[in-house]
């Protein structure tokens, strides 16, 4: 897949561009449609699929807070790949870029630069200045200009409407089973490992490889869940603690884990953590034995989970998720 992070850095228009827009966040399987909708388009007119996306996203910059993202930039491109779109735009949202209006949007950038002759968004897509890019502007737009525009349906699997608003929640609810049903993936956090306390291997005989959430990033319920660890291309089971550590009057909020029959050092290697399922609460303990014993006993329940699921969970550590 081609990237492109600047429009002025797309030099000609694509042949035959089949284009979709949104935020895409989490990449889930209702975006999944859209991008299969357009890989088809593109491939019956032998033309080029073009997903495009924003970065950081709108209601960063437009909504005071901010809002918590399900993906970083990084993973959105790797799913983004993965669902077989050849070219990935990512126009980069400031307050200026907010300002433009739909119209100068659509023939500036849609049309000009990009060359889209058909567009695929969602069913409740808008954009543009004051939302005034709705979807009756943009068909009547194709009209005027020679575009066709498809309207993807709402998404449903088993009665629920799949939206990052809903994946957002279950994440903060724990529900990690119900989350990778609607992601069409496991939930999976990102980084590098960073140094820590040093206390883990040494004094409570785990040691943990520690992640650091960005401001930007959602953080999922706090706890202790059931993980998959990818490293250097290798998939292992583990248990992640997100959380503060409470039996050390710690404040910092770190993701820590242990990593399942595994003795390297990892300081600034990155590393992705699927999180299976919650275990418990994060609690203080009287003392390190207590935590160490309540430790050991989380390992043995997520190995059980891991070996009784073995065989659903050898996708999610496939090559294609583990480069
Ligand atoms: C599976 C697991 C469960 C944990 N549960 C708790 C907990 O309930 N309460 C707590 O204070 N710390 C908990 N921790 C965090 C440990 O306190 C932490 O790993 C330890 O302080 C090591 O920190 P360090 O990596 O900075 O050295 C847990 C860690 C793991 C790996
Ligand atoms: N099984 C393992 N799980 C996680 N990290 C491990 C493991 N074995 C070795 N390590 C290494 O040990 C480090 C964690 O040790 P720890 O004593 O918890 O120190 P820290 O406080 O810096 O996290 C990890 O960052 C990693 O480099």
């Amino acid at each position: 897949m081609k990237i492109y992070k600047n429009i002025e850095d797309i030099r000609a228009p694509f042949s035959h561009a089949c284009v979709t827009i949104g935020n895409f966040d989490g990449v889930h399987l209702g975006h999944q449609q859209l991008f299969a909708q357009v890989a088809y388009q593109a491939h019956q007119q032998k033309g080029t699929s073009v997903a495009i996306t924003f970065d950081p996203h709108p209601l960063q910059i437009l909504k005071s807070g901010g809002i918590k993202l399900i993906s970083t930039c990084e993973q959105k491109i790797e799913l983004v790949d993965m669902a077989g779109i050849d070219v990935m735009v990512i126009v980069p949202f400031t307050q200026e870029f907010a300002a433009t209006t739909a119209e100068y949007f659509v023939d500036e950038i849609l049309l000009k630069r990009i060359g889209m002759k058909e567009l695929v968004v969602g069913y409740d897509y808008a954009f543009g200045k004051g939302r005034t890019g709705n979807i009756s502007f943009l068909q009547q737009q194709g009209k005027e200009k020679g575009f066709s525009v498809a309207v993807v349906d709402a998404y449903y699997t088993q009665g629920t409407l799949v939206s990052s608003t809903h994946i957002r929640q279950l994440l903060a609810a724990g529900e990690m089973a119900e989350a990778r049903r609607l992601l069409g993936r496991c939930y999976q956090i990102r980084g590098e490992v960073q140094l820590g306390k040093q206390r883990g291997g040494k004094e409570i005989g785990f040691p943990t490889a520690n992640l650091k959430f960005a401001d930007e990033d959602l953080v999922p319920r706090h706890g202790v869940y059931v993980s998959q660890v990818i490293c250097d291309g290798k998939c292992y089971g583990g248990v992640i603690n997100i959380g503060c550590n409470p039996t050390f009057g710690e404040q910092a909020l770190v993701a820590e884990t242990h990593i399942f029959d595994f003795n390297q050092d990892i300081y600034g290697k990155p590393i992705k953590v699927n999180l299976l399922e919650f275990l418990r609460n994060e609690r203080r303990f009287d003392n390190i034995n207590e935590l160490a014993a309540q430790i050991g006993r989380d390992v043995a329940s997520a190995r059980k989970i891991l070996s009784e699921q073995s065989k659903e969970l050898a996708i999610s550590c496939e090559d294609k998720f583990n480069s």
